[in-house]
């Protein structure tokens, strides 16, 4: 299986700079290879495919450690190697861990598994591509979180549900790709940013899908599950809760009953006679309509505990998700609050389940708006493992038709202080496990990828992908670094090209939320594809997204004495500074209060005028980005530098629609104008 090319960032462009281009050329000349794992091998043809193209050059690979340049292994096989301070530092750390550590003679990339070889590799040959110095390295890393995932929300009939980037590469009308290299590409890329678990199917399992733990699709699924081996991948399969039923011939999925219980016994063993290191399953119960344990009036601890029974002896997981709220709401009743949900179905469970079950709670609380307040659930479960659920798939932001580069939000909400155990349980320390005894945790997220020739439609869409995996990985590095490591490796070092799209990706996510749905109240999206706005698309519908303008004024009430309650969810201080209108951040305002539109903001403005600035100014900053991008034409190669430009036209479009909207809505709805007399239609 040949890799292909892509414009993504693993191209390994010649090296141009003189300065390093020797010391370069002197390490990767003899590389000495001392184990032989899968991953190691993965590593090495990663060195094979890498250094040719940038340093037009080759090298030997041989087993002979003293007299190589670079030498790779795991710990025990390169034990000789390394003195008792790097023996005791790896041995500090978790099983991905890595060492690089160079002289003027040899370099030495020392693993804590097989995985975290080719993990060290990765890093080396980013650092070249980068142009840095590696002649004197002490690097020890390992990732922050244990579940670095993406969930893929992958059709069998090729389709992708919420998917802007062309087909599936798994599934091509209802049956798998024949051809899999592109599979094969895509865990390249997974591994080189450090992501260790994929779900292959969507969370909504339709009819046929449901038969994939079955002999039908298994042997497919297998070598699946093979590819990614290689790149130390684990495969996760979205399953039906109803499977029992559809599948096998009980006429209950109630998951107290002993057949249940069996049945998925016997499922498991089916499933791990295929694929031994199998994850386990990833469920959306009781969720917009997926059958879950409510059918049989049990909870979701005994739901997920009887497939985690099922999959124990296999060291399997069960992946449960947490987006669990009434979507069959009447827009009169304002006490149920989509908001409050996830927190109120499983916070009185905890403790409850096995400790193979891991909560996937997805943020924002109500879902992937631009701007939402971090999920109270996160860390409000002591005692059961949580991962965090992110979109790295621009659902609710752009689509990847318009720029919105993600990482910045993302670092908002893992660096969200939660105070469950006092100053400093961040999100991020909670996640990564280090605030309640989990056995488990760590972070999901939806991919952004298909089968375009540029992966994520927008190739700058790119940088969110490569960014999610860095910033799990290790979430201290900065959204500027990210977008700077994407850029060199992607579109190369010049400095006007690395100026001025490090500023596009930096200012994007504002920009993007200036001309959509202002202060956190969110939705206002076109029904359904959630693409353009359509300010009451939602809010007379059963989904429980409103935002309940009224002549008088515009926000959903979520305190105590008045609202939903939902502000109680949170810990101090962010209860009181929520629940209170003279504390709460501008930006989420309404999202939790209903002001008047005359309401004063902190930044002085009022909110009907905040409204009409944000949307001209929206608009006008992509006027900006188009601008921008304009002065890379001859910096950016034609394929991409169309591509950008032809999205960025659209998001103009796009934004343009959106003020005009929401300002016109505003305007007749208030009756208030604009103070500096802009049009509105
Ligand atoms: C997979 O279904 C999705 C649905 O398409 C999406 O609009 C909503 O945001 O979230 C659901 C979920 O997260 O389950």
């Amino acid at each position: 299986m040949n890799s292909k090319k892509y414009n993504m960032w693993l191209q390994y462009q010649p090296i141009t700079d003189t300065k390093m281009i020797e010391q370069y050329q002197y390490f990767f000349t003899k590389i000495g290879v001392l184990s032989e794992g899968l991953q190691v091998q993965a590593a090495l043809d990663e060195l094979h495919a890498a250094v040719p193209q940038m340093l037009d050059a080759k090298f030997t690979v041989s087993n002979d450690a003293l007299n190589s340049t670079i030498v790779i292994g795991n710990r025990n096989d390169l034990a000789r190697f390394l003195d008792s301070e790097q023996q005791a530092k790896l041995a500090d750390m978790n099983d991905e861990a890595f060492l690089i550590a160079s002289n003027q003679e040899q370099l030495i990339i020392a693993g804590n598994s097989d995985v975290a070889v080719l993990y060290g590799v990765h890093h080396l040959l980013r650092l070249v591509q980068l142009n840095e110095d590696i002649a004197q390295l002490s690097v020890v890393e390992q990732p922050k979180n244990q579940f670095r995932m993406l969930n893929q929300w992958d059709n069998f009939d090729g389709s992708i549900e919420r998917g802007y980037s062309g087909q599936s590469i798994f599934y091509q009308h209802n049956q798998f790709v024949e051809d899999k290299t592109r599979i094969k590409d895509y865990a390249r890329f997974l591994s080189s940013v450090g992501i260790n678990a994929i779900s292959i199917n969507n969370v909504n399992v339709w009819e046929e899908e449901t038969y994939f733990i079955t002999k039908k699709y298994l042997p497919e699924i297998q070598e699946i599950a093979g590819i990614f081996r290689v790149y130390g991948i684990t495969l996760y399969l979205s399953i039906n809760f109803g499977s029992p039923v559809t599948i096998g011939d009980l006429d209950t999925a109630d998951p107290l009953d002993q057949s249940v219980q069996n049945w998925w016994k016997e499922k498991a063993k089916e499933i791990y006679d295929y694929i031994p290191d199998f994850g386990g399953f990833v469920v959306k119960a009781d969720s917009e309509n997926r059958p879950g344990p409510f059918t049989y009036e049990r909870d979701h601890a005994d739901g997920s505990n009887m497939l985690a029974k099922a999959l124990e002896p296999f060291q399997g997981k069960v992946i449960w998700r947490c987006f669990v709220y009434n979507h069959l709401q009447d827009w009169r009743d304002r006490t149920t609050d989509r908001a409050r949900a996830a927190y109120d179905h499983f916070k009185p469970l905890d403790g409850r389940f096995h400790e193979n079950v891991i909560l996937q709670v997805k943020n924002g609380p109500m879902d992937f708006q631009v701007r939402e307040p971090a999920s109270p659930l996160i860390g409000a479960m002591p005692n059961t493992n949580q991962m965090i659920e992110f979109q790295v798939a621009q659902e609710y932001t752009g689509q990847q038709i318009d720029l919105c580069y993600l990482i910045p939000q993302w670092k908002e909400i893992l660096a969200f202080d939660t105070h469950i155990k006092g100053t400093g349980t961040t999100i991020e320390e909670i996640v990564a496990g280090n605030i309640h005894p989990y056995k488990y945790s760590g972070v999901a997220a939806v991919s952004n990828i298909g089968d375009d020739e540029n992966w994520t439609g927008n190739t700058l869409a790119q940088a969110n992908l490569y960014g999610y995996g860095r910033l799990i990985w290790n979430p201290s590095l900065l959204s500027e670094q990210i977008a700077e490591e994407w850029i060199k490796q992607t579109f190369g070092s010049k400095e006007e090209v690395l100026n001025t799209i490090e500023d596009m990706l930096l200012n994007a996510w504002g920009i993007y939320e200036n001309y959509t749905a202002p202060l956190g109240v969110g939705w206002m999206v076109t029904p359904g594809v959630h693409y353009g706005p359509n300010i009451d698309g939602y809010e007379y519908s059963k989904w429980g997204t409103y935002h309940f303008a009224d002549r008088d004024g515009i926000g959903v009430d979520r305190t105590k004495e008045t609202g939903t309650g939902y502000t109680e969810q949170y810990q101090e201080p962010h209860r009181t500074i929520y629940n209170d209108l003279d504390q709460v951040p501008d930006e989420l305002l309404l999202f939790f209060h209903h002001v008047p539109y005359k309401y004063t903001l902190k930044s002085g403005k009022t909110v009907i005028q905040h409204i009409y600035d944000a949307h001209f100014k929206g608009y006008e900053q992509v006027e900006g980005l188009i601008e921008q991008w304009e002065n890379l034409r001859n910096y950016v190669d034609n394929e991409r530098f169309a591509n950008v430009q032809d999205r960025l036209e659209r998001q103009l479009d796009n934004a343009k629609e959106w003020r005009d909207q929401i300002n016109t809505y505003f305007y007749r709805k208030s009756g208030i104008g604009d103070q500096h007399g802009r049009t509105i239609y």
